[in-house]
């Protein structure tokens, strides 16, 4: 049987993250097994066959966290964008060390406690901090223009 697990949204929907086979995955296994016993070359097809479905279902859990991620982006980014125009009318610099220090150590605990690699997670900050800056630059340069 497979269990599918992921993001409860507002409207009652799951953005399935997660795809798992429960007990039915060993029934399969052993049928498997039996049907290619004694012959490799079908042992190599029913491997191949099996990694090819494993893979497209797995593939689309990925297609799945990948959409949340990029939607979760664009709003991450529409958010900051606010706070780049307040920035600009107030005339506070783009870049907030204090700011980016606190969430560089909260992603790294957030990384360790999820087992992500702690690098990733700094890299994904440096990479979507970078970006947000260089914008409030260009606002602020089209605010001053005004
Ligand atoms: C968005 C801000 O501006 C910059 C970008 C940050 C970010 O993308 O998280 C954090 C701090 C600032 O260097 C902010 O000050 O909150």
């Amino acid at each position: 049987m497979t269990e599918e697990s992921g993001w409860p949204q507002t409207d009652g929907s799951t953005v399935v993250t997660s795809v798992s086979e429960s007990g039915a995955s060993e029934d399969n296994g052993t049928a498997g097994t039996a049907v290619t016993a004694g012959c490799a070359g079908n042992d190599a097809n029913t491997i191949a066959d099996e990694a090819a479905a494993q893979i497209e279902r797995l593939r689309s859990s990925i297609d799945n966290i990948d959409m949340a991620i990029v939607a979760m982006l664009a709003q991450r980014f529409e958010v900051t964008r606010q706070v780049g125009q307040w920035k600009a009318r107030a005339g506070f610099d783009a870049y907030d060390p204090q700011r980016e220090d606190a969430q560089l150590a909260r992603m790294t605990q957030l990384a360790h406690d999820t087992g992500l690699d702690p690098h990733i997670a700094r890299q994904y900050l440096h990479f979507v901090a970078d970006a947000a800056k260089e914008r409030h630059r260009s606002i602020a340069r089209e605010i001053a223009d005004e």
